[in-house]
């Protein structure tokens, strides 16, 4: 009897060395890295092509294109040909069915490039840690100029939800670009991939159970939409930092604008960069005539939100 045991990724392959024939009987076994290989039966290739999934049978080839398939535990075994076959027949069907779940996840994404890739559930759910946090994921999401105060506002929010017991993570642009953002400049396709990858990461949080605060420029309204439409409806709130350029300009904290105005630094917000205000975001918070208000102050309205919306609760 020979069998197939995997663990982990299982791999179609396309070759056959580690493949024995016992007898009149075909072997096939999982290499080290899960490859499967057939050898002395029909051959069973499986092509995962754009939108079109084949099965192909071939009497005399040996090659198989290599699918690879997330499999958490797989267990065949069979004493004959024909049981290797209808083995392999419905490891093919399990593949079937898991391109058709990725065809799906590929629609949604325009930048995917990983193929025959399968979601891997877990038992332990973002409900459960939701119970065990006693609060909702959510992204909160702050945009507005450099220098409008998102980054104040970020850490006056964590603290004000730190001290009633809340979960938060703060996702702050300046901070990311330090690190997994390292790579990224601000020509309009950087800030998107930035702005892309810090939604996918809160996106991450969120489902964690925590409420993730992100704080980034995020310029251009179809980046932060695009980002809206990681989360479940009504879990991303975005909150627009409304303080005028002559403001910002005017505390200019890092010296960025006048390095800016002085054409030091090209391509800057406000300055020659441009920026899409939300036109229908959840939050606008402004800085209204003379009346300064304490990021404390706007920290306490976004608070109320979340209590209004039930963010603050399992
Ligand atoms: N060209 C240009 N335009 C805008 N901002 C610039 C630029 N160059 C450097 N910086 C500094 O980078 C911070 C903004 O990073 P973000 O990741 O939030 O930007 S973006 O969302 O990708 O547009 C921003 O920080 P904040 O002041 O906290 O907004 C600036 O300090
Ligand atoms: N609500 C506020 N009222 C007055 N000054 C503020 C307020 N929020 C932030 N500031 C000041 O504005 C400057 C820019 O704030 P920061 O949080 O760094 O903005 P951003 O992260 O948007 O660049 C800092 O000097 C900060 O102290």
């Amino acid at each position: 009897m020979t069998s197939i045991r995997g663990a982990g990724p299982l791999v179609f392959g396309s070759s056959s060395p580690g493949c024995d024939e016992i007898g009149p009987f075909s072997s096939c076994r999982i290499g080290k890295l899960g490859f499967v290989s057939l050898n002395g039966i029909n051959v069973i290739g499986l092509d995962y092509r754009g939108k079109t999934v084949r099965l192909n049978v071939n009497v005399r080839s040996s090659f198989l294109n290599p699918i690879k398939a997330m499999e958490d535990s797989t267990t065949a075994s069979f004493t004959n040909t024909n049981d290797c076959a209808a083995a392999i027949s419905s490891a093919s069907e399990v593949i079937l069915r898991r391109c058709e779940i990725q065809e799906t996840q590929q629609s949604m994404s325009t930048v995917r490039k990983s193929t025959n890739i399968v979601w891997h559930k877990s038992s332990v759910e973002k409900f459960d840690r939701q119970e065990l946090l006693q609060q909702k994921g959510c992204v909160i999401w702050i945009t507005g100029l450099s220098g409008s105060g998102k980054s104040t506002l970020a850490c006056a929010l964590s603290q004000g939800l730190h001290l009633r017991g809340k979960l938060t993570y703060i996702l702050d642009g300046d901070n990311v670009r330090h690190g997994l953002n390292s790579d990224l400049s601000f020509k309009v396709e950087d800030r998107a991939e930035n702005i892309r990858r810090i939604g996918e990461v809160a996106k991450l949080f969120a489902d964690a159970g925590i409420i993730c605060i992100a704080s980034l420029i995020s310029p251009y309204r179809k980046d932060r939409d695009a980002c809206r439409a990681l989360l479940p409806e009504g879990d991303f709130i975005e909150v627009f930092l409304d303080v005028p350029l002559q403001v910002c300009e005017a505390r200019d904290p890092k010296g960025l604008y006048k390095l800016a105005r002085c054409g030091k630094i090209k391509g800057f917000t406000g300055i020659d960069d441009p920026y899409e205000p939300p036109l229908n975001c959840e939050i606008v918070l402004q800085q209204k005539g003379g009346d300064l208000v304490s990021p404390s102050n706007m920290a306490e309205t976004v608070i109320s939100y979340l209590e209004e919306k039930g963010y603050l609760q399992a």
